[in-house]
Formats: C-alpha cells, structure tokens, sequence
C-alpha cells in the first residue's frame, strides 16, 4: 500500500487500558473494523517492549484483512520490527526527518499539532499527515494544550492551503459531536478535515460494531454532502430578491403551520417581551435555563436561541448548544453586550467553541468584539457611530469565519452565508428607542429558523438516506425572514394613530406581529442583494 492511498476519515487510536470489563482487545479491534473503521494506530504507553511488538503484529495481521493500514505511535523500533503502514510522532516525539531516514521510504509519518506554528514546522519536516487538537476536552489522555474547539481547528487547516499534507482532528470526539466538529472546522478557504481520530468512544465502548458504524454513517453522510453552509445558495442557483421574498412568507406559514416550539434562554430584561413575540408569530416559546433539562428539551424544540444579555446561566447556555446540535437543530447566538467585558468575550469565546451557531446575530459594536474588530465601538449593550465602511464585507468574512449566517442589526440590516448579502432597509426609528428591539430580532430569527427546520423535517422520508447535514432547511432566507418580521411589523405599529412613541408602539408591534402575513412580507420587503 502506498501513501496515498490512506483513507483517513475514521481514523482510530487504540489503547487496551480503555476496554470495559470482559472485553477482549482483537474482538473489540474486528467488531471496530467491521463498523467502518479505516485506519488503526496501536498506542501503547506503559507495556513493554515485547508486549508492544505482540500487540503490533496481530493488530496488523487482523486490519490486513479488512485493508486498513497500521500506524504505530511513538515507537519507531516497533514500526519497524512489524513492518507498520507508517508512524505517529508527538511534538516531544523524534523529529520527523530523522524518523523519515529510519524508515523505509513508503512510511507514512504524522504528527500531533496543537497550533498552526506546530503545522507549518510539520509541512516543512515533511510530514505526511497531521493530527489537529485538542477539538475538546478528554477523559483518555492529560490534555497539555487548551483545547481549540473546531475553530482553532479550521486555522490550522488553513494553513495546510495549497499543500498535500493531510488532516485529522483529535481529542473528545464521538458519534454526538462529530459532525459539529467536522461541519465547524472548514477552514475560511473551504479547507476540510480528512478525516476524524476516535479513541474512548470505540475502545470504551461495549458495542465497539456499533460505536463505529454510528461514527462511520455520520462521516460518510458529512463528505458526500455537496452543502457546506447553513443556505442552499451554493448547490442551487444564485438567490434572486423575487424568490426570497416568496420563501419567506412560506417560512411564515411553516411557523403558524408547525407552531414549533422555539427554546430561548435570553436576558432578564426581554424574556416576556420575547415569549410575547414568538406567540405573535404563532410559535410556541420556552424559556428554560438549567443544564439538567436540556438534553430533554433539545429532542423537542424546533430551534434554540442563546441572548447573553444578562448572563446568569453560562453552564445552561453550553448545555442547551451541545445539544442542539446534537438534535441537528438551529441555533441563534446574540451575544448582547459582548464587548463590553472580558467575561462576556471569554463567554462568547467559549460558547462559540462548545457548539456551532447556525445565525450569528447582533449590532455593529457587537459583531466587531466578536471579530476582534476596533472599527466600531460599543457602550454596554448599544452600538456607537456610524458602523462600518463596508458592512456587506464585514458579514460575509465573519460568517466564513464562523460557518454560519451572519445577521447585522442596525438602521440598515445586513445577512449573510458567507457569498450571498442581502441589505434590508426595512423597519422604523422607534425599534432604536425602546429596549430589546434586537433581541425580538433574534427572537423573530430563532422562531424563522425553526419553521424553515420543522417544515424540512417534515418533508423527509422517515427512511431517508443521512444527509450529514447541522441543520435542514435554509437558514439565508430564514434569518432574513426574522429581521423583515419585526421590521416590517415595526413600519405599520408605527403609523397606527394609537401609537405616540415608545411606550404604545411595543404593544402595538406585537399585534402587527401577530396580523403579519406572508403577502405583508412580500409586499413591503425592502430587499437587495450585493
Ligand atoms: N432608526 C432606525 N430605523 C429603522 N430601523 C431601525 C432603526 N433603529 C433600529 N432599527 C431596527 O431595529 C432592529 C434592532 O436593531 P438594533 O441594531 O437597534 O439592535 P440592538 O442595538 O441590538 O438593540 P437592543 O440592544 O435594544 O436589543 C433592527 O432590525 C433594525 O433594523
Ligand atoms: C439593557 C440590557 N442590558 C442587558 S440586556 C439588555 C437588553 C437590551 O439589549
């Protein structure tokens, strides 16, 4: 077997001090590779020298069965007394030319990588793979580095562009995470993993056949799906303002059509104002906060929205997210005030590591902390100035960056998947006078989201093959049907003769909410795209 033909994408690390009780290291390894497994590494850290080469010789002789290659970690002697596939190496490891001269010249040679530094000086030694980490935190080894999450995942990616050097991530990855991991670490230049390391959930596990077949499904579902964003832009033709504005006045009857329920944990200051306006849509709200009912939740809701606004629940927030995504259901991140502390960058930092956000939503100054950007400033929750010189650029980098659709909130509202924007000037003066306009935003988004979802759900086969999709449905559209939602429903609140400012004009916007219709949509939108 030559180098090239390595198929990295179920990539597993062995290790026999992780077997439950009763179950014996060769069975476990055949039930694995019947499940999908493509590749081994033998990692053995305490046995002896013997015992190790024992180990290597029959897990090589069992994968050579099935086809799948044989990598030794750490130990070049070994590799090199079984004849192994190739080799492992640490950053504490032998340096990689110096194992390239040990070995035969087919071997191939990887090594572990924890920041994109560690990946350039891999390209320039000549590996032939790297293993990218940690995605998370782990049970199975001491983790000497903080954890990357899928982003810090995509960075290195990034700086494998242009190279044949392959990739695999690695540390806490399982069958529920695995495609947010996958899905989420796309570098900005559409770099993707080839493949996932797996250790505790195969090796620990008492059905090893099943743990790998759940892994193998959900990777293979992953790499032929031609969707790599939360739009359908990019498979289908290019969005047009016309059919947007039909799409999503059909979202809005999903929503009335479904009622999903639509999962908020948001800031103490909206959360009635906000259930008020998920009801006006014709959802159905839930504002529930403990990390102990979240795993149940996410199995029934139709979307989820975190507002940081008022932080009280960080363990709740990660909670919720994790399992959201697990559940395939969109997520909207509206990190209120994130700029203003370093608690709240570090919350936002680490929320957006823990899941992946399906819309990214909030105001110029908002957005900017996120992006790390000085360009727009922010007092507490509230934007200053002017915003940015070219918003449109702005949210198409940022929702590259971060695999989702960007939503920015400000007179003029901009949404983006990362190629498509669309400019909405709808809405009115009094949304910036009273408190909790963009959190209805995200609000009307997240409830947007979750009729685009349950109505895609609803129009799959039950026996429908694996799509390897986050989120079904178009996220593009529903995001920009949120928006126009409160925007459009804030122009005719406002022109009624009973409203004479703030005070009358939120009630009257949630009765506009609850009157709007999809032809109301489509009428009074307000829509380009640049
Ligand atoms: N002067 C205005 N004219 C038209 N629309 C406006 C105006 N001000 C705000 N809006 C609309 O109000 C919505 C909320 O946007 P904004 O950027 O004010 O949110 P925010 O700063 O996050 O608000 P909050 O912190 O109060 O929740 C947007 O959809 C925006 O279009
Ligand atoms: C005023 C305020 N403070 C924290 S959240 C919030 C609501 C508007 O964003």
């Amino acid at each position: 077997m030559t180098k090239k033909e390595f198929d990295y994408s179920l990539y597993l690390v062995t290790g026999r001090d992780l077997l439950p009780p009763a179950k014996d290291y060769l069975e476990s390894l055949e039930e694995a590779l019947k499940g999908g497994v493509t590749l081994v590494q033998v990692r053995e850290k305490t046995a002896d020298t013997g015992e190790i080469l024992d180990v290597a010789r029959k897990t090589k002789e069992l994968c050579d069965k099935y086809d799948v290659p044989v990598i030794i970690d750490d130990r070049i002697d070994i590799a090199l007394a079984m004849g192994a596939d190739g080799v492992h190496l640490g950053q504490t490891d032998m340096p990689v030319p110096i194992a390239r001269a040990l070995l035969p010249p087919d071997t191939v040679i990887g090594k572990t990588c924890n920041t994109p530094e560690h990946v350039r000086v891999a390209i320039s030694e000549g590996a032939d793979y790297v293993g990218v980490g940690p995605v998370r935190g782990t049970q199975t080894k001491k983790v000497k580095h903080p954890v990357v999450g899928p982003r810090g995942i995509g960075e290195m990616l990034q700086v494998l562009d242009g190279t044949d050097v392959k990739a695999v991530a690695i540390a806490g990855i399982n069958s529920t995470n695995v495609l947010h991991c996958l899905w989420g670490s796309v570098s900005p230049t559409g770099h993707q993993l080839d493949g996932v390391a797996v250790v505790s959930d195969i090796m620990a596990s008492q059905d090893p056949y099943a743990s790998s077949k759940r892994l193998s499904d959900a990777i293979k579902a992953f790499y032929r799906s031609p969707l790599r964003t939360f739009s359908q832009g990019l498979s289908t033709a290019p969005y047009k303002v016309e059919g947007i504005k039909t799409a999503v006045g059909s979202i809005l009857r999903s929503v009335k059509q479904f009622s999903p329920l639509v999962h908020q944990i948001t800031n103490n200051v909206v959360t009635n104002q906000s259930a008020n306006a998920t009801l006006a849509l014709g959802a159905s709200p839930i504002m529930a906060t403990a990390p102990e009912e979240m795993a149940d939740l996410s199995k029934v809701t139709g979307a989820l929205l975190v507002n940081f606004g008022t932080i009280q629940n960080l363990d709740g927030m990660l909670e919720a997210g994790r399992n959201t995504n697990i559940n395939r259901k969109p997520i909207v991140f509206d990190p209120v005030g994130v700029g203003a502390t370093a608690y709240r960058r570090e919350s936002a930092q680490g929320l957006l590591s823990a899941w992946q956000a399906t819309v990214l939503k909030g105001n110029a100054g908002e957005l900017a902390a996120i992006a790390n950007s000085s360009e727009v400033q922010a007092k507490g929750v509230d934007s200053l100035g002017q915003g940015f010189a070219d918003p449109a650029s702005f949210v198409r980098k940022l929702a590259r960056q971060h695999r989702c659709i960007v939503v920015l909130t400000g007179v003029t509202d901009w949404v983006s998947d990362g190629h498509a924007v669309a400019r909405l000037s709808n809405g009115h003066a009094l949304l910036g006078e009273i408190t909790g306009s963009g959190c209805m935003v995200g609000t009307a988004v997240a409830t947007f989201c979750a009729g685009a979802s349950t109505a895609a759900a609803a129009g799959r086969a039950a026996d429908a093959e694996d799509d390897g999709m986050l989120v079904r449905g178009d996220m593009f559209v529903a995001a920009i049907g949120g928006v126009l939602a409160i925007t459009i429903a804030a122009e005719i609140a406002a022109a009624r003769e009973d409203v004479k400012g703030s005070g009358t004009f939120l009630p009257a916007l949630i009765d506009e909410l609850g009157k709007l219709t999809a032809e109301d949509l489509a009428s009074r939108a307000n829509i380009a795209l640049v």
